[in-house]
């Protein structure tokens, strides 16, 4: 727990065990309190209440805290914070001669570093006279060659265009598979979340909503925080029996949303639930209920549909061919998730 003297605590009630060596995304909007838990595992900042332990020892409680240095993690901020003057190699070595690293212990170490991030070539050259990915990679060595226990990083590729987002997500998945660094990366991108993490962590106004391995939280979302936030869909609101079970099949699904309900879930008969679906469950079929076409988009590899049902809620699908805004067609929906 963390509060800062506002009225809400920037995080509470995290109880949080992060497996060794995986790579924990902790995915959540903007202000739910992702940094302030990075900065109290780091150490810069101290819990209010609670405690953080790593491997059977104690980093802080709200009496006392282990001081960062002393913790053997490294964190990777946003902003790369390269020292201009110093070349290449000298940001990579900079934490080890802090460390009184020298001679060939300290050359080997910042060639290994270099050799990880793939910049070998680069080690004489000033930060000025590199890409963004590259400075990047630089932040990272730099954080690596201390061969810290746990890697911190900060939503490290948000300075950075869509493409190099993209190459940067494989550095670090190769970074993680060769550094066996237990890292903890926090996003706002679920993609990225997704792409990268053993684990996401879904935290939401400083709570944690939900912690899962990506194929898990992505099937099984609990609550329309999570299902919202994770993935593409959409959530209806739909009146179904008692003990109908978190996985809804098309059966259940067309009664729900056939004649009488509409899809408004407001029959007032049973009780209502946010059932999430997604748009690759969502198929046309002739056995399917009619929906109205509002529009379709081509993406490149496929054209994304928005439909409305007859009650007016929407659903996302998607199709290999295009199909005209305005037309009512039949669509099947394989399953959906009872949030
Ligand atoms: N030093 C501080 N003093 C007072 N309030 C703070 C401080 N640091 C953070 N907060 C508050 O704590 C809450 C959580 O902030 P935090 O930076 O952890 O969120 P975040 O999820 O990392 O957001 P973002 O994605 O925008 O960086 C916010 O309401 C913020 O205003």
């Amino acid at each position: 727990m963390k509060t800062f003297g506002g009225e809400r605590p920037a995080v509470s009630d995290v109880s949080l065990a992060v497996r060794r060596q995986g790579f924990l995304a902790l995915l959540g909007p903007s202000g739910c309190g992702k940094t302030t838990l990075l900065r109290m595992i780091a150490g810069f900042e101290q819990p209010t209440g609670g405690s953080i332990d790593f491997g059977g020892r104690r980093l802080s409680d709200a009496a006392r805290s282990l001081p960062p240095e002393r913790r053997n993690m490294a964190m990777v901020f946003q902003s790369y914070a390269l020292w201009p003057h110093m070349t290449v190699a000298e940001n990579v070595g900079y934490p080890l001669k802090v460390r009184g690293v020298s001679g060939e212990a300290y050359r080997r170490r910042v060639v290994e570093a270099l050799a990880l991030v793939k910049l070998e070539d680069f080690a004489e050259r000033r930060p000025a006279a590199l890409s963004g990915g590259q400075r990047q990679r630089v932040a990272l060595a730099r954080c690596l060659v201390t061969e810290p226990d746990v890697v911190l990083l900060d939503e490290p590729l948000a300075n950075l265009d869509q493409h190099l987002r993209k190459a940067m997500e494989e550095t670090f998945r190769a970074l993680h598979e060769r550094s066996g660094a237990t890292m903890i990366y926090v996003t706002h991108d679920q993609a990225e979340a997704m792409a990268l993490a053993t684990d996401v962590a879904v935290m939401s106004e400083g709570r944690l909503l939900q912690v899962a391995p990506p194929a898990e939280i992505y099937a099984r979302p609990e609550g329309r925080v999570v299902g919202g936030l994770i993935g593409r869909g959409n959530i209806l609101r739909l009146s179904l029996p008692e003990g109908a079970g978190r996985q809804i099949d098309w059966p259940r699904l067309r009664l729900a949303l056939g004649p009488g309900d509409s899809g408004s879930g407001d029959s007032g008969r049973r009780p209502v639930a946010d059932v999430l679906i997604r748009p690759e469950h969502v198929h046309r079929g002739t056995d399917g209920i009619p929906m109205r076409v509002v529009s379709c988009v081509f993406e490149g590899e496929r054209f994304a549909l928005d439909l409305a049902l007859s009650g007016g809620q929407r659903l996302k699908a998607y199709s290999s061919v295009a199909i005209d805004g305005g037309a009512l067609v039949p669509f099947v929906i394989g399953h959906g998730w009872r949030l």
